[in-house]
């Protein structure tokens, strides 16, 4: 009772604190509550889905931990996502990769038809969330050469292709099923590990690959698509068939989203910068927030600077309409729901400072040249109390507030995840 009085309490002041510089908290937070976040599924198992062909992670893809009680089944990925929502403020969605399909035969990736992921519409209808999705183009035997769509062999790159085709439509069933508007991304691991000779050749057939696929006409209201580009994998250093500058030539030439993964770029690179640059080509956006340490090891994304730069470029830009804000991260050192909700608790929680922010002001500033002040506001910015409203937020979203979740998620790793060995 009286934490709920001190959280009120620590509201109201935060809130005279922001009125002075113009800025309405609950705005803000009326504001917040309508931006869904797609949390990605493949936290929950390692990126292992429910094949169970016997496949391990490939693709230049790694996870590394063996923090026990991951998810083995749909079911249980199910239950530790109800789990991890309840301890998340807002409504979201669900990103669904193809190897989660729900189904008691083994079905052939380019067979893949709604049907396998019915259990999970059904899931997502009875929680009122949207769904995303992914056509997977690793983990298998026909991605063992490290070509998939932009393979040499006519077999190969077919049976790719049938698969795209597969997934466009699997989306698309989801978006309609649940009225609202599925993205479906591709992200291929195609490369080199050493110097190519031919760079060009494989590109041209990854475009024809992708013309195929996407030459079916689906109602944008109900599925869109998008392209995800990479710098290098693990096994592929030297050459990446789906570099940025192929992606962003494909999306801007066929209209279609592009996606941007905050581990996908040179070590000092940020998606942040590129924002604004690629919305003015391709017609909407579709982010994987990740946390890239070195290199592109997913790490659990936090409230650093980087993360904080997103979001103001999202509220500053007034592109929030054309953005799709999904996760992709994985952590198997640590309990897999405390990563998820540490990464979307701390994507929400960014989204929150930047509409805190009294960007006309700020704008003003810097219309007038006076980049003295610019410079300065931002600074004192960081230090107003947005905490107490996050505190706010996540109390009157009936969420736990602030450390509160661990304890829950502790006791979900007790009873549930530890029974899993
Ligand atoms: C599992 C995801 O599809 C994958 O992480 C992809 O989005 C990616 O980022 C590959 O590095
Ligand atoms: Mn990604």
């Amino acid at each position: 009772m009286s934490d709920s009085k001190n959280v009120e309490q620590a509201y109201q002041l935060a809130r005279e604190r922001y009125a002075e510089l113009g800025v309405d908290t609950d705005e803000a937070m009326d504001r917040l509550s309508k931006i869904p976040i797609s949390l990605h599924c493949w936290q929950g198992d390692d990126v292992g889905g429910f094949e169970n062909t016997g496949s391990g992670l490939d693709g230049g893809l790694a996870v590394t931990g063996n923090y026990p009680g991951k998810a083995r089944t749909p079911d249980e990925l199910r239950t530790d996502l109800e789990k991890t929502l309840s301890l998340i403020p807002g409504k979201h969605r669900l990103n669904l990769h193809a190897i989660y399909l729900d189904a008691k035969a083994k079905v052939p990736r380019n067979e893949l038809e709604p049907e396998q992921f019915a259990t999970w519409v059904q899931w997502a209808k009875a929680n009122g969330l949207g769904m995303d999705f992914n056509g997977t183009y690793f983990s298998h035997p026909k991605a063992d050469s490290g070509f998939t769509l932009s393979s040499a062999d006519d077999d190969i790159r077919q049976f790719w292709i049938e698969h795209g085709i597969c997934c466009r439509k699997i989306g698309a069933h989801m978006g309609k099923e649940l009225g609202t508007l599925c993205v479906t991304n591709v992200w291929i691991p195609d490369g080199y590990k050493d110097i190519p000779i031919d760079r060009l050749a494989p590109r041209q057939r990854l475009a024809d690959s992708l013309d195929e696929i996407f030459a079916e006409k689906i109602d944008p209201t109900v599925h869109l698509d998008a392209v995800e580009s990479k710098l290098f994998g693990i096994g592929a250093e030297s050459y990446t068939v789906g570099s940025h500058e192929f992606y962003m030539g494909y999306a801007t030439s066929r209209q279609v989203l592009l996606c941007l993964d905050a581990g996908h770029y040179h070590p000092t690179e940020i998606i942040s910068d590129k924002i604004s640059s690629v919305l003015m080509f391709v017609p909407q956006l579709l982010l994987h927030v990740s946390r890239p340490v070195r290199w592109d090891s997913d790490h659990v994304v936090i409230l650093d600077d980087e993360l904080r730069a997103i979001a103001q470029e999202l509220v500053r830009s007034g592109k929030l309409d054309k953005v799709h804000i999904g996760l992709d991260f994985f952590d198997a050192s640590i309990n897999r729901i405390a990563a998820w909700v540490i990464g979307t608790r701390c994507m929400i929680k960014a989204l929150l400072i930047a509409l805190l922010e009294p960007t006309d002001r700020l704008r003003q500033a810097e219309a007038d040249g006076d980049f003295t002040s610019r410079l300065a506001m931002l600074e004192e910015l960081k230090t107003l109390p947005y905490g107490a409203v996050w505190d706010y937020y996540c109390a009157r979203s009936d969420v736990p507030v602030g450390p509160a979740w661990l304890a829950d998620a502790k006791a979900y790793e007790k009873n549930v995840l530890a029974k899993r060995a």
